[in-house]
Parts: structure tokens; C-alpha cells; sequence
């Protein structure tokens, strides 16, 4: 007879075969959809999500039939686990699965068809119209109606949707009782019972960067808008930022700038003035990755990706990689304009093919980030070498690289990269702090916005230019609350992409200041990314942390948020210093909201 270790080996081959096809087919039925909005494409989403659901619930079951204890494999009973941790699968219920199915498809419907108006006769998309008002407007009362109109038109529209949407995740994901709610089945993806106090911690050391990082916009944006603007709170009116949700900041450098007399690298206009198209923007991002010795392209990403908006049909936008879990057809979603930013959007939806190709030889089980938030690293990751003056220059959008000595141009790019980064941490940590506590009940719907509001202020330090009632609905407003993507993910990204860049220009012995570090080219710098890459989901994302950092302190399995304070360093010495000279006062009254 076969011993039990041979059965499961046999089994899980047996899943894998299955699995594989299972998800083909529904990762096509979502493209159909995703890419074409219509009754019929939803209706088949719907259908396939819940054949995949059907095939986990049975092979869950299939899968308990093996005693764990007594096969010594670390790796099979691992495998295992996860064929029997399906969340919501495990609901018995299947009309219920498929009305959460349905009201996700529906408000990522409302969210992507959406049209903001800005005055009685102007309605707008998101993309690129209100995104690019939001970005280059610098009249208070026309992006007051761009952020306005928006929320109206997308959040406000599915506010009644939301409640039910909670209650049935709930009752899906109590079902199995391994899990209270759905946000602790959510946090359960980063394997660590620690995990909640360890992000509060890694954003209380990074919160006295942000808060200069704030006083010193906040100042340069009163002299701008006026003083009437900002409240004696401290707080910065949310629609001025250069963002719709004002999460990254870099849409305002030009206005905020600390050596504005410095040529302000404007990428944007530079990839005009090359004849940029959307092709050529992604394959400047593919010969990154090749330079460092990963992945080019495979055939069926170029024949079926989506990668403009296409006349005569809705579709969903907002930028994402897609794994068809066939080894070979891997596809990215995005309506790309020609602009810097979108060529930030490219490299970082390119990231994640680069991850998909670097596992896709594991089992399927495998084929996973080693958490959330380090598919979203990856992603990340070339990015903060891509944007170097060094990297701009090399590939022709720069033309005068600041010295290591011309402190001025230094710090301007520094700035530029905090606009990006370090705005975004307490964005990135309240998203999720928001919806876990919806999950929880302790946020009611009749104090979701509310409850929204108050995270912003408290952690963003920004108030609402529109007074806001419970009749609105802003977190829905924001793509990944309709589109159901969890969000702490984006905060543990933004902490550990910085350690990873230390490791890999470390090891790619490149010199000079970790700011400037640039890994193009670097073979030793790719192939250590690419040992992790590797790795996927096999083992806890504290060992596939210590494969790209070497280390040898055994401590640096963790997230740390030491390197990104190493990065910034320059930059934070200068604020302190700057916002002391000008007699700033950090911070805002985080308990006291305005509302207009
Ligand atoms: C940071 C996050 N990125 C993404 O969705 O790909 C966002 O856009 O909010
Ligand atoms: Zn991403």
C-alpha cells in the first residue's frame, strides 16, 4: 500500500491539475468582465467564481481526509493547509456567495462607469479627465468640484450596498468558525499573530517623518490658496494635494518644491517631447527587468493584455496584473495615458508579471506573493531606481543629473520621492484600519463616513473641502473598498521595498547614498530579487525576507522601517531644519475634525 506521504504527494499532483483549470477559466470569465462591462459578462463571473468556489469547498474536504500528523513533510502539510484554508468557500450557502459575488461585481460597476460632474453640463470619468484635473489644477474652487463630483457620482451611489456586503462576508467567513470576521481572516495572510500591533508600531516610528513632511507642504500650500484655507487645527484641505484621494503627493512637486528655481524634472512633458506611446512605455519597463536578468514579456502578455481604454465599452480602469495559472498567459489591465505617473502605474503592474513568471514553475498553491504586501514590494521595487536623476538621465528624460555635491537638486528629488512614499504611509495604514473595524461592528453604517473622516484627519492630518453628511459614502470612493482588494498591503510595501533596495544595491555593490542607488543593469542585484521571487508563497514571508537581505543579525525576517528612515535621512534632516527656521508647528489636532 501506498504510504500516506505517497497518497497526498498524489493528491495534491491530482489538485494541482484541477485547480489550474479551474482557475483559468474563472480568471478568464473576470477578464471578460473586468474588461467589458456588461449583464451577461457579470453573469458569467458570477457563475465561474462560484464553480470555483464549489471545486475549493470539495477539495477542502478532500484534503482533512489526511492525518497531518502523520506525514513529516513540512512542505506537503503546507500544501495541504492551504487546500483546506479557503475562506468564504467554506460558506454551505450558495445563493449567499453569489449575492456577494454580485453586489462586488455591481459596485466595481458604479466605481468604474462613474462620471464626476464638475459643473451643471460637465460630467467626467475618473480616467484620465478627474485625474488629471486633480493633478494639474491649481484653482481651489475647480478641484473642489472635480472632488466633489467624483464622490457623488461613485461612493455616494453604492452607499446602500456596503452594509449588506459586510454582513454577508461575515456570516460567510464565521461560517467555518476559524475566524471572528473578515478582517481577521484578511490579516490572517500574513501569518503572524503580531501582526496589527507590528503596523501600528512600524507607522508610529514613521509618523514624525510624515508630520514634517506635512508642516512643510501645509506652509508652502497657504502661501498658494491663502491662509482662509487652513483651519487653526492644522489640518489641509484634502482636494488640494495633487491626488483624488490625496495619498501621494508628487501630482503638486512643482508647487511645493524646495528649490523651485532648480530645474523641476517634468517627466511628463519630457516623454512628450520623446514621442512616447504606450507601447514604448512598456518596453522601457521590460528592458529593466531584463537588464537585471528577469523576465521578458511572453507572447500572450502583448497579444491579450488590455493596455489602453477602449472606445465602445466600459471597463474597470484601475491598473492590475492578471495570472492565468497556465505558465504562459499572464496580462496586465490598464488604461495608460502618457504620463509620468502612468509610467510609475507600468513598472509597478509589470512587477507583479515579473513575480508570476518567477514562480509559476511552483505548485499552484505556491503561486502567491510571500504575503500581500510583498507582491505589492515587487512591484514597487525598480521603481525607486527607475526615478533616480541618474536612471532619468540614462534613458533620456533628464538632462542635467544634480551632483553628489549640488545639495539643492539633491533635495528637490528627495522631496519628490517623499511626495510619493511618505505621503502615503498613513493612507496606507487607515484604509484597512477603516474596514477592520467595519468588520468588527464597531463602525456601524450609520457612522461609516463618519468613522472615515476621523481616521483621515487623525492620521492624514486633512479635512474635507465639502461638508460631508452621512448621506455620502467617500471610502467608496476609493477603488479597493468596492473592489474588495484589502489595502494594508500598500503599507507593508512601502516599508519593505526600502529594505529590499538596501539589500539589493548592497549586494549589487553599488555606491553612494541609497537615494541615488539606481540597480539598471545590476546582474548580482536581480539575481538575489529574483531568489526571492522565486520562493512565492512555499514558505513564511520571514525567510523569503531574509533571502533577498542575507542577513546575518537573524532579526531582519521583520519589517523595519530603518531603511526607509536611512533612505530619507537627508531629506528629514532638512525639514526639521527648515520647518524650525520658518517657526512651523508640526501636526494637527487629530481629535478635532473640520468639517468645512
Ligand atoms: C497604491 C495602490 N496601488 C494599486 O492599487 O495598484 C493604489 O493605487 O491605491
Ligand atoms: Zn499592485
Amino acid at each position: 500500500s501506498q504510504t500516506v506521504l505517497e497518497e497526498a504527494k498524489e493528491y495534491l499532483d491530482k489538485y494541482d491539475k484541477l485547480a489550474a483549470d479551474i482557475y483559468y477559466h474563472s480568471s478568464e470569465a473576470s477578464w471578460n468582465y473586468y474588461t467589458n462591462i456588461t449583464d451577461e459578462t457579470l453573469k458569467n463571473m458570477t457563475d465561474w467564481s462560484l464553480k470555483e468556489s464549489e471545486f475549493a469547498n470539495i477539495e477542502a474536504k478532500n484534503a482533512s481526509g489526511f492525518n497531518l500528523s502523520q506525514i513529516q513533510d513540512q512542505n506537503i502539510t503546507r500544501l495541504l493547509k492551504k487546500v483546506m484554508d479557503i475562506g468564504i468557500s467554506a460558506f454551505s450557502d450558495t445563493a449567499k456567495l453569489r449575492k456577494i459575488s454580485e453586489i462586488q461585481a455591481e459596485m466595481t460597476s458604479i466605481y468604474s462607469t462613474a462620471e464626476g460632474c464638475i459643473n451643471a453640463t460637465t460630467c467626467l470619468p475618473l480616467e484620465p479627465d478627474l485625474t488629471d484635473i486633480i493633478t494639474n489644477s491649481r484653482d481651489y474652487d475647480e478641484l473642489k468640484a472635480a472632488w466633489k463630483g467624483w464622490r457623488d457620482a461613485s461612493g455616494k451611489k453604492m452607499k446602500q450596498l456596503y452594509p449588506q456586503f459586510v454582513e454577508l462576508l461575515n456570516e460567510a467567513i464565521t461560517f467555518e468558525k476559524k475566524y471572528k470576521d473578515m478582517g481577521e481572516y484578511y490579516r490572517s495572510w500574513y501569518e503572524s499573530e503580531t501582526f496589527e500591533n507590528d503596523v501600528r508600531h512600524l507607522f508610529d516610528e514613521l509618523a514624525p517623518l510624515y508630520e514634517n513632511l506635512h508642516a512643510y507642504v501645509r506652509r508652502k500650500l497657504r502661501t498658494h490658496y491663502g491662509e482662509d484655507k487652513f483651519p487653526s487645527t492644522g489640518h489641509i484641505p484634502a482636494h488640494i494635494l495633487g491626488n483624488m484621494w490625496a495619498q501621494q503627493w508628487n501630482g503638486i512637486y512643482d508647487l511645493v518644491a524646495p528649490y523651485p528655481n532648480k530645474q523641476s524634472a517634468d517627466i511628463t512633458e519630457a516623454m512628450i517631447a520623446k514621442n512616447y506611446n504606450v507601447t514604448y512605455m512598456y518596453q522601457v519597463a521590460e528592458d529593466f527587468f531584463k537588464s537585471i536578468g528577469l523576465y521578458e514579456m511572453p507572447p500572450l502578455f502583448w497579444e491579450k493584455s488590455m493596455l489602453v481604454k477602449p472606445n465602445g465599452r466600459e471597463v474597470v480602469c484601475h491598473a492590475s496584473a492578471w495570472d492565468f495559472s497556465n505558465g504562459r498567459d499572464f496580462r496586465i489591465k490598464q488604461c495608460t495615458s502618457v504620463t509620468e505617473d502612468q509610467l510609475l502605474t507600468v513598472h509597478h503592474e509589470m512587477g507583479h508579471i515579473e513575480y508570476f513568471l518567477a514562480y509559476a514553475d511552483l505548485p499552484l498553491l505556491y503561486r502567491g506573493g510571500a504575503n500581500p504586501g510583498f507582491h505589492e514590494g515587487v512591484a514597487d521595487i525598480v521603481t525607486l531606481s527607475f526615478q533616480t536623476p541618474e536612471h532619468l538621465n540614462k534613458i533620456g528624460l533628464l538632462d542635467d543629473v544634480p551632483g553628489q555635491n549640488d545639495t539643492e537638486g539633491d533635495i528637490n528629488f528627495l522631496f519628490r520621492m517623499a511626495l510619493e512614499k511618505v505621503a502615503f504611509l498613513p493612507f496606507g495604514y487607515l484604509i484597512d484600519q477603516w474596514r477592520w473595524s467595519v468588520f468588527r461592528g464597531e463602525t456601524k453604517p450609520e457612522r461609516y463616513n463618519e468613522k472615515w473622516w476621523d481616521l483621515r484627519c487623525d492620521f492624514q492630518g486633512i479635512y474635507p473641502p465639502v461638508e460631508r453628511t452621512n448621506d455620502d459614502f467617500d471610502p467608496g470612493a476609493k477603488y479597493h473598498i468596492p473592489g474588495g482588494v484589502p489595502y494594508i498591503r500598500y503599507f507593508v510595501s512601502f516599508v519593505a521595498q526600502f529594505q529590499w533596495h538596501k539589500a539589493l544595491c548592497q549586494v549589487g555593490n553599488i555606491p553612494g547614498p541609497l537615494h541615488r542607488c539606481d540597480i539598471y543593469n545590476n546582474i548580482a542585484a536581480g539575481a538575489r530579487l529574483n531568489e526571492m521571487l522565486k520562493m512565492g508563497a512555499s514558505r513564511p514571508w520571514g525567510e523569503a525576507m531574509l533571502k533577498i537581505t542575507n542577513a546575518t543579525d537573524g532579526e531582519t525576517t521583520k519589517l523595519s522601517a530603518l531603511p526607509l528612515l536611512e533612505y530619507f535621512d537627508p531629506l528629514i534632516k532638512w525639514l526639521e531644519k527648515n520647518n524650525k527656521e520658518n517657526n512651523e508647528i508640526l501636526g494637527w489636532d487629530k481629535k478635532n475634525c473640520p468639517n468645512v
